[in-house]
């Protein structure tokens, strides 16, 4: 029987499939065993692992059977405890011997364990597993914050109301997002989101990705702070077509097609304006096309697949009519919020089970607000995507100074050629970034360079922003020391651009990722389009930041 011995390989890579779980499982050659039970043994064992860590050690498995490896050990534990038709394998397979014969001390300690942490029965102790509920706001147990599951309504293909009367038709509608923040998977309740239109919180295990509306499209799961750029950017009729200069995977561009939709006119027909969608990666791109096609935004929608955006001419014919630009460029991803669904697996240890003692004596009952260590800080652990979706950014781990230095510098250029577009009037800057550096940072060079003075370009202040956001508490932050050109700018003007900055933390109760959004706008008068369109070559400046601001960009290698 090779199921244990299978989903083991797969989780220790041994044969470099590499990639996420789905992949290294469906996408191997010769797997024995169905790779659809591969997957869940996988996937269940691994919501269990914290648990069953604990349960490993202190029963000594591993100091006992010299076979089993603490993989093979959690999944064969596993089966044997928690799976409805027990251990996969015939009577006499030396696997199912090795853990079958110490199943009264494991169940003991599971017992113990389920006990310690408060949960009356296997199933409550379930349900709180399966929920991401576990042991939480009190432990180190839970590996996940708590994070709803947005649910932006695609307006090109639905409305608000008829997903209440049909997806959503039987939930009940709350007032309180801590109530969605608490709910378990399988309570139906919604939220309205008071800051974005069109925007739902569901749950935070809730799985919609089988409801026809997903399929279609008519809901699309996106972050709530993901949704502040094409909302601030508040599109109007006289704005033209706009341009999306980093557009993969397309949430943000579908949003602004969708946006730009609602303010056509009835009478007016078919949309003439379009977006016009960058992206210089080939392969992201063939995403972003799907989206966009899935989403029924390709009418509206013409993709640039494979191209620079700042290679573009901003005084090409094909952009004069270009009033509005969203740049959400490449970031370090430090505000992503680890996708719930991603695999975590903690590894029972062989040294731990040697020390442990198994005696519960100092292991009691939790008390209320007690904070339980179940998993040590230093705990093996094994972790890897779910599945191959691709996601907005990718969180940078390594040299993170030199790569903040590199991406602020290359933010920075694309921000300010964003600004030479002559006839552009509006501009959204954003990242899913925490770090100054990338941020304000950027904004204050922005505002500091040739391109935004030369073009009469200003920050877009909190009070002429949409309603939504004007209200929005979290605003931008300042770090001394980190900026050149803060004495270029008085203490009131500091304050105002800094009021003007939007920003969004993770973890917190608002259930929003770490986000950072600015608006830019200006009014076009003949002269300042004349200006911007004429600079060629703009005439070298050397700013604060010793950055020429038009100088050829060579790259930057994400
Ligand atoms: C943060 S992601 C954009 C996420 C997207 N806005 C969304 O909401 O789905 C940045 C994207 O910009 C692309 N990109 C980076 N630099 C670019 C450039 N100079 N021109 C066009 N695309 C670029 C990257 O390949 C990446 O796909």
């Amino acid at each position: 029987m090779s199921l244990y011995y299978e989903a083991a390989a797969t989780l220790t890579n041994s044969d470099k499939a590499g990639g996420s779980l789905k992949s290294r499982i469906y996408k191997k050659q010769n797997l024995k065993s169905s790779p659809a039970q591969v997957f869940a043994l996988v996937t269940e064992a691994s919501k269990w692992s914290a648990v069953l860590k604990e349960v490993i050690e202190k029963s000594q498995l591993l100091a006992e059977e010299k076979k089993l490896t603490p993989i093979l050990a959690l999944l064969l534990t596993y089966d044997l405890l928690l799976a409805k038709k027990g251990v996969a394998a015939p009577a006499n397979h030396v696997l199912r011997l090795s853990i079958s014969r110490h199943k009264a001390r494991l169940s003991a300690e599971l017992t113990k364990t389920r006990i310690r942490l408060g949960y009356p029965t296997v199933d409550a102790l379930r349900d709180a597993i399966h929920d991401g509920n576990f042991g939480e706001g009190q432990d180190t147990f839970s590996t996940t914050t708590r994070h709803p599951r947005w649910v932006r309504i695609n307006t090109l293909k639905s409305t608000l109301a008829e997903q209440l009367s049909t997806t959503f038709a039987g939930y009940e509608k709350t007032e309180d997002l801590k109530r969605i923040l608490s709910a378990t998977s399988r309570s139906k309740v919604y939220f309205v989101d008071p800051n974005i239109p069109n925007l739902l919180a569901l749950p935070p295990k809730v799985d919609l990705s089988k409801t026809s509306a997903y399929v279609q499209s008519q809901i699309i799961f996106q972050d709530k702070a993901s949704c502040f750029p094409a909302y601030l950017l508040d599109i109007e009729h006289e704005d033209g077509d706009v341009i999306d200069g980093c557009a993969a995977p397309g949430n943000k561009t579908t949003h602004v097609a969708a946006l730009m939709s609602e303010q056509t006119p009835q009478n007016e027909g078919a949309l003439n304006r379009k977006v016009i969608a960058f992206e210089k990666d080939k392969s992201r791109a063939a995403i972003l096309e799907k989206m966009v096609k899935l989403a029924s935004a390709d009418s509206v929608v013409s993709i640039k697949t494979g191209y620079d955006f700042l290679r573009t001419k901003p005084d090409a014919t094909e952009f004069a009519n270009v009033g509005a630009i969203l740049l959400d460029p490449s970031c370090s991803g430090s505000g992503i919020v680890g996708r719930d669904d991603d695999i975590k697996i903690h590894l029972p240890d062989l040294q731990s089970s040697l020390a442990s003692d198994s005696k519960p004596s100092q292991s009691k009952k939790r008390k209320r607000g007690q904070k339980i260590d179940l998993v040590p800080q230093e705990t093996p652990m094994l972790e890897m995507k779910l599945d191959d979706a691709v996601v907005e950014e990718t969180p940078v781990k390594e040299n993170l100074a030199e790569r903040l230095e590199a991406l602020s510098t290359f933010q920075l250029h694309i921000l300010t050629h964003a600004m030479r577009f002559p006839n552009t009037r509006k501009i959204t800057y954003s990242t899913c970034s925490l770090h100054f550096e990338e941020n304000e940072n950027v904004v204050f060079r922005a505002l500091h360079s040739t391109a935004a003075q030369a073009g009469g370009w200003r920050i877009l202040s909190r009070e002429d922003q949409v309603n939504g956001l004007k209200t929005w508490k979290k605003r931008g932050v300042w770090e001394s020391g980190k900026l050149n050109v803060d004495q270029e700018y008085t203490l009131s003007e500091r304050k105002d651009i800094i009021d003007a900055c939007i920003r969004c933390e993770k973890g917190t109760e608002d259930g929003t990722m770490g986000f950072f959004v600015a608006a830019f706008v200006r009014e076009i008068s003949n002269a300042n389009s004349q200006k911007t369109s004429n600079q060629e070559p703009i005439s070298v400046h050397i700013d604060a930041e010793g950055l020429d601001d038009e100088e050829e960009w060579n790259g930057f290698s994400d």
